[in-house]
């Protein structure tokens, strides 16, 4: 009834009445599809709507501790992961202090305390210091192999993550995922719109890695608001084209497919209490919120098998070792 009393303003009378059928056959074929489409849209985004995630949080935990007593099986223990960590962070923290002196030499005096400064972003151009390597360097001799950002070998995925060079062994912490850390329960809805970053682990946090927009907004902001004393807790440097930590590319991963399947897979690292403050400004995540009473949650990408230079790396979106 209310579908022909709206069809008549739009459809005028003249027609007959096979037409008629015709266009409200039409109308409600339509309207299927929008509604279809509306509910999809709804499915993959409820995640993220708090309204939603309050009403179903007993739901959601007991789907939590299904899914966590099924994913036990990590690829590589925790330590195993820190100890890569620690390893090219001690050494990018080198390079950087190897760096700064280099920069100060060079400089005269009178500008020498503005440019160490914490505060400070930009710099002289005094070229490439002597003796100091570009992170990328640094990660080739500590770890022994580089990733880095190029065109897919895919056609039509965009960006995709290579390894460029060295070697990297089955079980290698070969990447990072970037972003700020949304709790469960946290709001994410206008930074996930359209937003491809956005990473879920199995306890329903939420890793937005999108370096643009709101999201790129929302990481600076959280990042400046968080430190210690002179100790930044988390790099920002992955949301420019010069990272300084270069494993935190790992948002640039593309899914495998039919055709390649996937060489690295996704886990979860809690970062330990032990974690050294002056390390912890080559993590490129932060927390939402500042007072998040859980350890820093990181996801960090693990070779499935030995990996060689030129291969492009691939993820399977839907699964996550805890
Ligand atoms: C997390 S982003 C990965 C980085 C992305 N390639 C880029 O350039 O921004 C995920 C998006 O990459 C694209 N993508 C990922 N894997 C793909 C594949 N196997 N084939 C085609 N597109 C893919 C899709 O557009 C997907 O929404």
């Amino acid at each position: 009834m209310a579908l022909s009393r709206w069809r008549s303003r739009f459809f005028p009378s003249t027609l007959t009445d096979g037409e008629n059928q015709h266009v409200s056959l039409h109308v409600q074929i339509m309207f299927r599809i929008v509604m279809k489409r509306i509910q999809d849209k709804w499915k993959s985004y409820r995640h993220r709507f708090v309204p939603w995630i309050a009403l179903n949080l007993r739901k959601n935990e007991r789907t939590i501790r299904q899914v966590t007593e099924r994913s036990k099986d990590r690829l590589v223990s925790d330590e195993v992961v820190s100890e890569t960590l620690l390893h090219l962070f001690r050494a990018l923290l080198r390079n950087d202090v190897a760096q700064q002196g280099e920069v100060l030499r060079l400089l005269p005096a009178s500008t020498q305390t503005r440019y160490l400064s914490p505060e400070t972003t930009e710099g002289p151009d005094i070229g490439e210091p002597e003796g100091v390597h570009r992170p990328i360097e640094t990660m080739l001799n500590t770890v022994g192999f580089c990733i880095e950002r190029k065109p897919s070998s895919l056609p039509f995925a965009g960006t995709g993550v290579f390894v460029t060079r060295g070697f990297v062994p089955k079980g290698t912490t070969v990447a990072m995922y970037p972003g700020t850390i949304y709790q469960a329960y946290e709001p994410i809805l206008f930074q996930s719109i359209g937003n491809p970053f956005v990473f879920r682990c199995i306890d329903h946090v939420l890793i937005d890695g999108n370096d643009k927009g709101i999201s790129k907004i929302v990481y600076r902001s959280c990042s400046g608001r968080d430190r210690i004393g002179p100790f930044r807790l988390s790099d920002i440097t992955w949301l420019t084209a010069n990272t300084e930590n270069p494993l935190a590319v790992g948002q640039y991963v593309n899914n495998c497919s039919n055709e390649r399947a996937a060489n690295v897979c996704y886990q979860e690292y809690d970062v330990p209490e032990a974690f050294p403050l002056e390390l912890r400004q080559y993590l490129p995540n932060v927390n939402y919120r500042h007072d998040t009473q859980r350890p820093l949650r990181c996801v960090v990408l693990v070779a499935l098998r030995d990996i060689c230079p030129g291969e492009e790396l691939f993820s399977n979106y839907f699964t996550i070792v805890h």
